[in-house]
């Protein structure tokens, strides 16, 4: 029988999405579209009866506005609400900025492929002094400058984000509180991929479409009973390829 309920919802497209755009921990805007999506996810969630107690995103503003739109859409304001850099996108390093089909066509489709799907090869790292180099944004000040990232392969990830989930999460759904998490394709394919036991190869097939909300039902171990998707399979599977064609050149 299903404990413990865990909601993911990859925020609503972002204006680096619309341009197909590598973005990693740029703090990219939402797009007119995203913000639509984030209430679509809202109405979904409302309309299917669910709720949560708890809500966790990371520090960038298309995942932290996602978040705050749902509330809005689900009249949860109150509901506590943590934020944290471990919940952040995978850094992209020197591809951050760069357009995907751009990318493609440049390095060949299979190159774009591994940088942007493989489990543990990173994308080129940032140069020392590169203007998207994060470590002088306000939001990290705090942070050690050595966990700052200059690229971060889905396995960097999954390291970071690992913590934050035992640490943070956990302690809330053993608590009985229902958890929505609001943040990024990577650093949700990393949780996906822990929670789901998948393999490195699996996990590269794995693409997660924006604002739809993704719902996990845990056991008492936290072990996954089932997992789906607020909206039908045609449109998951539409959302996930066109996630996936990002990366074709044009
Ligand atoms: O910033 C990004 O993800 P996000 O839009 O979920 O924050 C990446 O550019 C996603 O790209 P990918 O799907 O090529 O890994």
């Amino acid at each position: 029988m299903s404990k413990y309920t865990l909601i993911l919802v990859r925020h609503g497209e972002s204006e680096w999405n619309q341009k197909n755009f590598f973005c990693g921990w740029y703090d990219a805007d939402l797009s007119e579209t995203g913000v639509g999506e984030a209430k679509y996810a809202a109405e979904l969630l409302k309309k299917k009866g669910f709720s949560f107690d708890v809500a966790f995103t990371s520090v960038l503003k298309r995942a932290i506005k996602t978040l705050y739109i749902i509330q809005e859409g689900t009249d949860l304001h109150w509901v506590p609400v943590i934020r944290s850099w471990r919940m952040n996108e995978r850094h992209y390093g020197g591809l951050q900025g760069l357009n995907k089909a751009d990318t493609a066509a440049k390095h060949g489709e299979e190159q774009v492929k591994i940088w942007r799907r493989s489990y543990d090869v990173p994308p080129p790292a940032l140069s020392p002094g590169d203007k998207m180099w994060s470590g002088n944004d306000p939001k990290y000040v705090n942070l050690d400058p050595k966990v700052i990232p200059a690229c971060e392969c889905l396995k960097d990830t999954v390291a970071r984000v690992l913590p934050f989930w035992s640490d943070a999460i956990v302690p809330q759904l053993r608590e009985g509180k229902k958890v929505l998490i609001a943040a990024h394709g990577n650093s949700l394919r990393a949780l996906v991929k822990y929670l789901d036991d998948m393999s490195d190869d699996a996990i590269m097939g794995l693409n997660i479409p924006t604002g739809i909300p993704l719902v996990y039902e845990l056991d008492t171990n936290l072990k996954p009973i089932k997992h789906y998707y607020l909206a039908t399979e045609e449109e998951v599977k539409a959302a996930e390829a066109r996630v996936a064609n990002q990366g074709k050149a044009k």
